[in-house]
């Protein structure tokens, strides 16, 4: 298969599809890959990396889009991409459809096969190629928190790890999966009072032993959440229904019972929010204020740090675009290694949304995988 790897356009996006090591691992099993030039900047890797890799080099995105098979990104891809995708084309990326019914449009007029990554499951249920981006996002979500905390930056002026004879910042984790209890390690690390809500009991139960008391947990009630977000300093919104809209669990109103100065990260962002008075943010402006409260709402969190985590990225994504660039939709077949998992990940073909969670979302028409696939 010819596999295309455009540059990242969204603003400060460093990251790329394939790294120089994917790419190598593409071409020793027969693929050709055409990378645009300067793709790779941003993880400090030269075109001539990518040659001596194996990849070729094409000058513009225009010549990835309508000569490869396959688009490998990493982003949702934006208007100028998503007019240049075409039928039989499989696109290989983060989509977010459910808060974005402009880029579902251009998916469906398109008649391409788009694949989420964010919707891709494993066996265990689990979203393997979500995670290692939550894993940075749950990292840098408190590097964030504490950066806007400062007085410089509109904080309260608040240090979260305190210092000996004066307390701590106190940190509302809401939503303890992997974003959440990374962002948790990371505060804790630093000395900060944790508490993690979440609406899963077996989940607080792991939480509580993996942190062994250096954490509170409770359960996500309106109730425990007004409480939590009045005492805490910084509140991390890490929620996720996979493939939905975030629901919006701290409203406005509630906004009046937080400490002025107090900061609210919404990672839950690139879903819509889980915070009302969350809109997306860039890393150029990543912060704005309301009623006081510093939101910090970036939607690619990740893209700060591209080499760690377009290697994170690529690690994990490899196994499934090497199935895709192999059997083209012929992967999505639910009996092989990848096929259930990539399944999950297709939301649209040839015109059909085959997620549910997405069609709910956007009030679209739903049509099984299986069935799309076998039209
Ligand atoms: N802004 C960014 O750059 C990035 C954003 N993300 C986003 O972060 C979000 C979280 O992702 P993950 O941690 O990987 O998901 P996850 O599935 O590992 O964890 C989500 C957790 O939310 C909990 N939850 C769901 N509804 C809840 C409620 N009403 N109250 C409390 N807890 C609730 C679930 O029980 C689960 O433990 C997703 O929207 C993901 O797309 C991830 C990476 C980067
Ligand atoms: C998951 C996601 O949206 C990101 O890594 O940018
Ligand atoms: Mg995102």
């Amino acid at each position: 298969m010819r596999v295309g790897v455009p540059s990242e356009i969204k603003v400060h996006e460093y990251r790329v599809g394939l790294t120089p090591g994917a790419v190598r691992e593409y071409v020793a099993r027969g693929h050709q890959v055409v990378v645009q030039s300067g793709a790779g900047a941003g993880i400090m890797a030269t075109d001539d990396a990518y040659r001596a890799a194996g990849a070729e080099i094409a000058a513009t995105a225009a010549e990835i889009f309508a000569g490869c098979d396959m688009i490998v990104k990493v982003k949702e891809p934006q208007p100028s991409e998503w007019v240049q995708l075409r039928p039989d084309q499989l696109l290989f990326t983060y989509l977010h459809l459910a808060p974005d019914p402009e880029q579902a449009k251009g998916l469906i007029a398109s008649g391409c096969t788009a694949i989420a990554y964010e919707t891709v499951t494993d066996e265990k249920g689990t979203l393997p190629l979500l995670a290692p981006m939550s894993e940075v996002a749950g990292r840098l979500a408190i590097e964030a928190a504490g950066e806007a905390m400062r007085r410089s930056e509109g904080g309260a002026g608040i240090l979260l790890g305190g210092v000996p004879g004066v307390a701590a910042g106190r940190v509302c984790v809401i939503g303890g999966g992997v974003v959440g209890t990374h962002a948790a390690r990371m505060a804790v690390g630093l000395g900060a009072e944790v508490t993690i809500v979440d609406r899963s009991i077996p989940r607080l139960r792991e939480l509580d032993e993996l942190f062994q008391g250096r954490v509170r947990t409770r359960y996500s009630t309106l109730e425990t959440i007004d409480h939590e977000i009045s005492i805490a300093d910084a509140v991390i919104g890490a929620v996720l229904i996979p493939g939905a809209s975030a629901p919006k669990l701290v409203t406005r109103a509630m906004l009046k019972h937080m400490k002025p100065g107090s900061v609210l990260v919404d990672v839950a962002i690139d879903q819509g929010g889980c915070f009302e008075t969350s809109k997306p943010t860039t890393h150029a402006e990543p912060t704005y204020v309301v009623d006081g409260i510093i939101h910090y709402c970036v939607a690619n969190m990740p893209g700060a740090v591209p080499q760690t985590s377009a290697a994170a990225l690529n690690n994990a994504t490899l196994p499934y675009g090497l199935a895709l660039a192999e059997k083209g939709v012929g992967a999505l077949h639910a009996l092989s290694d990848t096929g259930r998992g990539l399944l999950a990940g297709l939301n649209v073909h040839k015109g059909k949304v085959t997620s549910k969670a997405v069609a709910d979302s956007l009030n679209l028409d739903f049509v099984a995988p299986e069935t799309a696939l076998a039209a």
